[in-house]
């Protein structure tokens, strides 16, 4: 299987548990691996054989820019299904990290993996 990724994206969103997180937005990185079949895309050396990795990120900020969550959980998974409902890839696995005080500066986050992986 091969796959299309895209690492280090930067979405801001209102996320957290706690009322004063819900009066602000928070930067998320956002990880994404989908699958796709490299070698088809390549033979036709052409965009719509693939899976359009800018689109994916313009998709993933629009989601991020339109709903607030609580949990990082709810938003991986938002953006999983979105992925899946709306792009050429049967299988994604997602990556949401978030910057928190505990009390030191601290990456949290959630990895979900959604869908079927091809052998
Ligand atoms: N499993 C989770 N635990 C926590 C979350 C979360 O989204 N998933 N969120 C928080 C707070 O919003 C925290 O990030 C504020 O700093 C706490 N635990």
């Amino acid at each position: 299987m091969d796959t299309v990724f895209i690492r280090g994206l930067t979405v801001e969103t209102c996320i957290g548990v706690y009322a004063w997180e819900q009066r602000i937005r928070q930067a998320l990185r956002v990880d994404v691996e989908l699958a796709t079949d490299a070698a088809r895309a390549a033979a036709g050396d052409d965009i719509g054989g693939t899976v359009d990795y800018a689109q994916v990120a313009r998709r993933l900020q629009a989601l991020a820019d339109g709903q607030s969550w609580a949990l990082v959980e709810t938003f991986a998974e938002r953006a999983a299904a979105t992925i899946l409902d709306e792009f050429d890839t049967p299988w994604v696995r997602l990556s949401v990290t978030k910057a928190v005080r505990l009390p030191q500066r601290t990456e949290v986050g959630v990895v979900v993996e959604r869908g079927e992986r091809a052998a």
